[in-house]
């Protein structure tokens, strides 16, 4: 017996024949037992409080949207059921992700006009005031539009609503926006730009049936390509931004989805969209504000005193740039997250053709506003703004017929209009 008591219990170590090894092995029993309780403690945590044992997301993701889900109860799905029923011949009905944001609040506007079924959904969080989400909820609601409490990261939700509504098509505008405040939150963008996509792609691809996606992706994909106008054949891989390379993995992300699930998908490269119910981290928007009370504004400029310009192009035009996108999207060709066919994959440059240097968008509001800027001309920092946009929208022309029709003069008009409907003569912060 003596030989087995001294073979190694694992290589390289010798039993030891200690005093201490009657002590050590109650302190271990004890230890085990110790950790098999906080063990069991942590599932018994992660079972009860996540919406969703599925989710993709991890658990800190998921429980921070359940924060923001506020959902069932008949009224809950009576609500959503009569907001989603389509009210004319041949309308579709679409869920409007990020319908309390700008382009969204439009969108969603303009297809309950036409008498789509529209259901909205937001988080309401606060990347900006979020009063000004809650003033565009309200003006939705008006229409007749219902905007659902909730986060796209949340699958649980997500499976909820289509349970409850059958949409033929997601217009899917919820996102991390914004080029420099990539550089404060990186991981804002990835949690709603990345996560959040693939989140709601799962969810579609279960559907039955699938319905069609159209998603906003954006003009900094192009990042640092000099050849203008930027085309969709175009190089996409020298993203400037974290948020344009989040933007760019969508794009990838929805190749994915289309090829493996037969998701209809088409992506919009939104270029620097403005008007009434704008975003305020934008220049145009808090240019408007600065000016009116007097502060100095920063305007941005190239190596070499180079001009900085961007292809401004007016929310109306992207408006119909989206229904026109919506109502030429084939369906999807899955079916129990199972691809049938090949599926539509379709990319396209929303913008206006027709760049313009900051320093103008600066000159035309000060004569809308009948007050001088005080300008600060200041190098282009390095924080993901590239110096100029162009699109070429001669695909989207021919596809869905895409035509802006809104130069920057006469949409900036509409855009001060509503600023100072909206918040007075300046005083009251925007
Ligand atoms: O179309 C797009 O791809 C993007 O358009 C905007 O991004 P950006 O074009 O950078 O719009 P702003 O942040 O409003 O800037 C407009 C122009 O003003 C310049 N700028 C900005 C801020 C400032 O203080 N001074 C200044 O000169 C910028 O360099 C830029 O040329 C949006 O913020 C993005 O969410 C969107 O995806």
């Amino acid at each position: 017996m003596k030989h087995i008591d001294n073979i190694p219990s694992t290589p390289g170590k010798l039993k030891e024949k200690s005093p201490y090894n009657r002590l050590r092995l109650y302190f271990s029993v004890a230890k085990l037992t110790f950790w098999s309780f906080v063990f069991l403690g942590l599932i018994f945590v992660c079972f009860f409080r996540s919406p969703s044992s599925s989710s993709p997301a991890g658990s800190d993701l998921s429980r921070r949207s359940l924060r923001t889900s506020s959902y069932d109860g008949p009224a809950w799905e009576k609500r959503i059921k009569s907001s989603a029923k389509v009210r004319s011949r041949n309308g579709i009905s679409v869920l409007v992700t990020g319908a309390a944001g700008f382009v969204g609040t439009h969108v969603s506007a303009a297809l309950k006009r036409r008498g789509d079924g529209v259901v909205g959904l937001d988080n309401f969080n606060d990347y900006y005031d979020p009063s000004l989400k809650r003033a565009r909820q309200s003006l939705l609601e008006h229409a007749g539009v219902y905007i659902v409490e909730g986060d796209i990261n949340d699958v649980t939700f997500l499976k909820k609503l289509f349970d409850v509504a059958q949409f033929s098509h997601v217009m899917h505008l919820a996102a991390q926006a914004g080029v420099r405040y990539a550089m404060e939150n990186p991981s804002s963008y990835v949690h709603s730009n990345i996560a959040g996509l693939v989140n709601l792609l799962e969810v579609c691809k279960n559907a039955n049936p699938q319905p069609a996606i159209v998603w906003a992706s954006s003009s900094s994909v192009y990042g640092m390509n000099i050849k203008v106008p930027f085309s969709e054949m175009d190089r996409t891989d020298q993203p400037a931004s974290l948020y344009a390379a989040t933007k760019k993995a969508g794009e990838e992300i929805a190749h994915t989805y289309n090829h493996i699930y037969g998701l209809s998908l088409t992506g919009l490269r939104f270029f620097t969209v403005y008007g009434p119910w704008g975003r305020p981290d934008m220049a145009y928007f808090f240019f408007t504000r600065d000016i009116l009370k007097g502060q100095s504004i920063s305007i941005f400029e190239a190596a070499n005193h180079g001009t900085v310009a961007r292809d401004f192009t007016y929310i109306d035009d992207i408006v119909k740039g989206c229904l026109g996108a919506l109502d030429t999207a084939e369906e999807s060709t899955g079916s129990g997250g199972k691809k049938k066919g090949p599926a539509q994959l379709r990319m396209f440059n929303l913008g206006n053709t027709s760049p313009v240097p900051v320093s103008d968008l600066v000159s035309i509001l000060e004569r809308l506003l009948k007050v001088k800027a005080k300008r600060s001309v200041m190098k282009l920092p390095r924080n993901g703004d590239v110096p100029f946009t162009h699109a070429n929208i001669s695909f989207a022309q021919r596809e869905l017929g895409y035509k802006p029709t809104t130069d920057l003069q006469t949409g900036l008009k509409k855009f001060v209009r509503w600023y100072i409907s909206y918040y007075g003569d300046g005083k009251k912060s925007a």
